[in-house]
């Protein structure tokens, strides 16, 4: 650890001693304290750090619509579009891929929740289901089920190490909790947490901003500080070593997410692609989904915080928008190619300028709230290595099958608690019904199109398969399937 004079100089060079200002009224706990979180900063990039996001946020963002391209048809696979024949052979081969262990997932999970409003890990809401499961459980018992499929159809005994990107907020509630749940079942050293960076928020003025007297307020370097963190935590090497030659990638809050779902794998290892990422259409031009296009001839996601209204709103000769393929955060790595990025691309990835409210102390001490934006956080964007690609692909999906994000509190007219909860409700009704079975409600009349309680455990189905047994039957409401048919 530096001493408190080590420390002073290099707050000095960077021109932010202000850190200190409280330092005599502090006793020797919060001192040992306060200085070892200093010495945790990367404090011979601070100045350029707090001067550049300050630089950044004065600067008129960049716009990039005008170099705005839609991907070519040719790099597109479609779920809903492309042949019958080729969606099984995709399907198969990544299910074969599952059964040689060549298969990762890795969860990101290090965001603060701050529009769901909850002060633990996202992946621990429970959406109000019959059967109370949390995100993480969801998605815990899809990774047995895929493993399951792939094992039954090979004859192998495979694993999937479900590596889990959390933060300082995150980290130790989310070990917790799977703790206490037993890991789902899953092998415990077949979960691999790991943390991600946190950086200092700053002032307009370029200035570290203090939270308490001995307490920066610190963010995490968002989901693009994925590829930081893989060296940090030497999580490529954990990959080689259990022969792991593809990773998907996710964000945590989409209740419907198909982990390690082997037809979007397939796809991608078939076409050769070193990276590819998962859309769906646009649900109406400002949805706050990124745009997966070309910028200047190369992949790219155009972030939702980012597009011209005008280039959002565009539509071709049809009627259709012409950035219509909405990121849903979906993403499929190589090992080769994500170590091509640790080596040679994380300083080249983009810096992006977030302007929140951050609580802070004024000069006397006293905490505020402030009630306007002060303070500037810098962000990378998990997508940003799109760029470094030699062959990336884009595949399409259903959004009613795959995408239902849960981003805001309960009441809110979209992304909330219960549109998430209702669109897993509704697809376990789509799969019964496709299944050959007639739901029906309290008073005898057959449920169509509206949510019903008819949870179906992703132990027993992981796409609506192995419901054979229902055919014809007429199954009254609640219907919970937490068995094996
Ligand atoms: C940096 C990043 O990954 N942004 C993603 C991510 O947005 P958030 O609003 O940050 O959750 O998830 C969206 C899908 O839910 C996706 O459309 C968007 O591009």
């Amino acid at each position: 650890m530096l001493s408190l004079e080590e420390v002073k100089q290099h707050l000095e060079i960077a021109d932010q001693s202000h850190i200190l200002q409280f330092w005599s009224e502090l006793n020797d706990v919060e001192r040992e304290s306060f200085l070892r979180e200093l010495c945790q900063l990367d404090l011979a990039g601070l100045k350029e750090h707090c001067e550049g996001a300050a630089r950044a946020a004065a600067s008129p963002p960049t716009s990039l619509d005008e170099h705005m391209q839609p991907v070519p048809a040719e790099y597109i696979g479609s779920a809903r579009k492309s042949e019958y024949d080729s969606l099984v052979e995709w399907g198969n081969e990544g299910l074969l891929q599952i059964s040689k262990n060549r298969v990762g997932i890795l969860l990101l999970a290090g965001g603060q929740g701050t529009r769901l409003g909850v002060q633990y890990p996202k992946g621990m809401y429970n959406v109000g289901l019959p059967s109370g499961k949390t995100l993480y459980q969801i998605q815990a018992e899809r990774l047995h089920k895929i493993q399951e499929l792939a094992d039954e159809k090979h004859g192998t005994n495979s694993t999937i190490p479900w590596y889990i990107m959390t933060s300082d907020f995150t980290l130790s509630p989310t070990e917790k909790y799977f703790k206490e749940n037993n890991y789902f079942g899953l092998e415990p050293s077949n979960i691999i947490m790991f943390e991600q960076r946190m950086i200092p928020a700053v002032t307009f003025e370029g200035k570290v901003i203090l939270q308490g007297k001995w307490k920066i307020a610190m963010a995490p370097d968002g989901n693009g500080g994925l590829y930081q963190a893989l060296v940090d935590n030497n999580v490529l090497e954990d990959m080689k070593k259990r022969g792991v030659e593809y990773l998907h990638v996710y964000c945590v809050d989409n209740i419907l997410v198909k982990m390690a779902d082997p037809l979007f794998i397939g796809f991608c290892v078939s076409k050769g692609a070193d990276c590819g990422a998962k859309v769906v259409e646009k649900a109406y031009p400002t949805e706050p989904v990124g745009v997966v296009c070309r910028v200047q001839g190369v992949a790219q996601v155009v972030e939702y915080s980012e597009i011209l209204q005008t280039t959002a709103e565009l539509r071709g000769d049809t009627g259709e928008l012409v950035y219509s393929a909405g990121n849903i955060c979906n993403h499929f790595f190589t090992r080769a190619f994500l170590q091509d990025v640790a080596e040679n691309f994380i300083s080249h990835l983009k810096q992006h300028v977030a302007i929140k409210k951050v609580p802070f102390v004024d000069e006397c001490g006293n905490e505020v709230k402030p009630t306007k934006p002060n303070g500037i956080k810098m962000e990378k964007f998990v997508f940003d290595v799109f760029p470094f690609s030699r062959r990336f692909v884009v595949f399409e999906v259903v959004r009613e099958d795959e995408f239902s994000p849960l981003k805001n509190a309960g009441g809110a007219a979209r992304d909330s608690p219960s549109t998430a909860r209702n669109a897993l409700l509704l697809q376990h009704c789509r799969w019964v019904t496709a299944a050959g079975a007639t739901l029906l409600d309290e008073d005898g009349n057959a449920v169509s199109n509206s949510p019903a309680t008819c949870e179906i455990s992703p132990l027993v189905s992981y796409f609506g398969e192995g419901l054979e047994k229902l055919q014809g039957k007429t199954i009254k409401i609640p219907f919970i399937l937490d068995k094996r048919l």
